[in-house]
């Protein structure tokens, strides 16, 4: 369970949320602290007041994982394998186990077929797949994306859209995007307005609230009219 109390940072005021284990996905307008609260709840930064526990446990001291909206930011080193590889080999882990660990993930992300190549040369979307392996080898308590999902083609993002939703082994998911049909899909939404959470719970509580606005899911408008 992620536990908010008395939050305040910067434009965000969270009186008391209790969001459960699963996936939930965040949204809102252009500047009404999406990002803010992403940093917040994988430790990036500190609240100004208040608190965030996960599982009962202070943030900064379990293991996140974090994807930001810019590939290009993410990665570090010229090689692919490299990269997947790096908070394990940081962490001291044989090099077996690190063999073992890129491979298996590399493949559940559909990127087995990168490992060798030079991390500048690859695509937008493949960065973001490599980026997310990087995050998940370390199998994080809390994986947090903030729009991960922006420069992914259709296709490409319902790829990412079936991982996580797959992903079983990770307690919680916080993903910050502007696709109401991947919103629709998770287990929580989370709408957040001028730095307050206006409305959160299940998509179908959350998206009936939406409906006569552009938040509204494609999807969800398709299945009224099936
Ligand atoms: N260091 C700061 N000092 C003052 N205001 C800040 C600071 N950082 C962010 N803000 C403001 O807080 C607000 C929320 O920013 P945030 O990036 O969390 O919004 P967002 O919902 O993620 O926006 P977007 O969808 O445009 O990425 C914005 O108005 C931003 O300008």
């Amino acid at each position: 369970m992620i536990e908010i109390t008395g939050l305040k940072h910067k434009i965000l005021s969270v009186n008391s949320l209790l969001i459960p284990e699963g996936y939930c996905c965040v949204t809102g307008e252009n500047g009404s602290g999406k990002s803010t609260l992403l940093k917040l709840c994988s430790g990036i930064e500190r609240p100004d007041a208040g608190k965030i526990t996960i599982d009962n446990k202070n943030i900064r001291s379990i293991n996140v994982g974090y994807v930001s909206e810019f590939p290009d930011r993410n990665i570090i080193f010229e090689n692919v394998f490299n990269e997947i590889a790096s908070p394990l080999r940081f962490s001291h882990y044989p090099s077996k186990e690190i063999e073992t660990i890129v491979q298996n993930t590399s493949k559940t992300l559909g990127i087995a077929n990168i490992l060798n190549r030079r991390t500048t040369d690859l695509s937008g979307g493949e960065k973001t797949f490599v980026s997310l392996a990087t995050a998940l080898v370390m199998k994080p308590e809390i994986l947090v994306l903030d729009e991960t999902d922006s420069h992914l083609d259709f296709e490409t993002n319902n790829e990412l859209k079936n991982i996580l939703c797959g992903i079983s082994e990770i307690s919680h998911i916080i993903h910050c995007t502007q696709d109401m049909n991947t919103a629709y899909e998770s287990d929580y939404v989370l709408f957040l307005q001028k730095g307050n959470i206006e409305i959160y719970g299940k998509p179908d509580f959350v998206f009936e609230k939406l409906k006569n606005t552009c938040f509204y899911p494609h999807k969800r408008r398709l299945e009224e009219f099936a």
